[in-house]
């Protein structure tokens, strides 16, 4: 089998080293396509990629055809693709919004596959929802979904709502995670503390939280109990935070996210 990665930049390069390295492609079946020059000149130090600067030099050669380029690229990308297809290979696009019915019709593919991975993916601790066009066969999906399970986790999803609203979650989730992080790093820079300290406060408080959470059938809720005592200072925080409505304002955030994956689809 030959994959090929359209887009080498933080996602799009991701998966290409990830993938590269699973049993199901043999030595130099992986192909890397980005238009950037300075792009090209710095892949072609990653001697394991075959690297291209054209899409018919590569495109015919794929069976999969891995989409990591930004929305707004994805018009003119597609009628170059279409241009090159044959309806037997397989699309596995990750970018947000676009849709199975744009890209099968764009691009003159009917097996399309839709994937929201997140940027941990980097370090292999990625989530990504997929979900697939009724053309791809049960035996594609399972290859596929081993591909995606380099970079992590992956959970398969009914249907496209699926994908905007895990964009929501999980896709766009680790910036809010960042945002926290950021605002707590600020608060303990205005107390005195160094940017070191401050900085090894704040992300040891994220690790050992998530860690406690992982390693127990516990809510949050429930955690944030353990952590409060009556009248004591965890609880002026956690009240703090529920007169401002922080609660509702993330919820919020997170519709907000999903809805604009659903609006950047119906800008296609
Ligand atoms: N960054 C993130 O955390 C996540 C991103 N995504 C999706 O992944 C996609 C890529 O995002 P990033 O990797 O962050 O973007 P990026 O900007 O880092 O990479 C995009 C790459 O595509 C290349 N490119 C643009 N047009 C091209 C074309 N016609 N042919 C070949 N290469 C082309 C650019 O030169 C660039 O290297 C987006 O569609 C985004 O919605 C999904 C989940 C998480
Ligand atoms: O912000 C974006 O549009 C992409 C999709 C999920 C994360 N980054």
């Amino acid at each position: 089998m030959k994959v090929l990665v359209i887009g080498a930049g933080n996602m799009g390069l991701t998966y290409a080293e990830a993938m590269s390295k699973s049993k199901l492609l043999k030595k130099r079946n992986l192909m890397i396509l980005d238009s950037s020059p300075e792009k090209i000149l710095s892949l072609k130090k990653i001697l394991h990629f075959d690297v291209f600067e054209n899409l018919e030099d590569c495109l015919p050669k794929a069976d999969l055809i891995f989409i990591a380029v930004k929305p707004y690229h994805s018009e003119e990308l597609f009628a170059k693709i279409k241009a090159l297809a044959n309806p037997g290979q397989i699309v596995i696009s990750i970018m947000a919004g676009v849709t199975i019915g744009t890209m099968q019709e764009s691009m003159g593919i009917p097996k399309v596959v839709r994937a929201m991975p997140n940027l941990p993916a980097q370090i292999g601790k990625g989530v990504t929802s997929y979900t697939a066009s009724k053309e791809v066969s049960r035996i594609e999906l399972l290859t596929i979904e081993n591909l995606l399970d380099t970079t992590g986790k992956s959970i398969h999803v009914s249907s496209e709502k699926f994908i905007d609203a895990s964009t929501g979650i999980s896709g766009s989730g680790p910036a809010y995670v960042f945002y926290f992080m950021q605002s707590m790093m600020e608060a303990a820079l205005k107390m005195g503390f160094s940017a070191n300290d401050s900085k090894v406060l704040v992300s040891k408080t994220f690790e050992g939280a998530v860690d406690l959470f992982n390693q127990s059938d516990l809510s949050p809720n429930s955690w944030m109990d353990r952590v409060a005592s009556k009248g004591g200072t965890t609880r002026a925080a956690l009240d703090s935070m529920d007169d401002n409505n922080v609660k509702e304002l993330i919820k919020e955030a997170a519709y907000s996210a999903f809805n604009r994956a659903v609006e950047l689809g119906e800008e296609k």
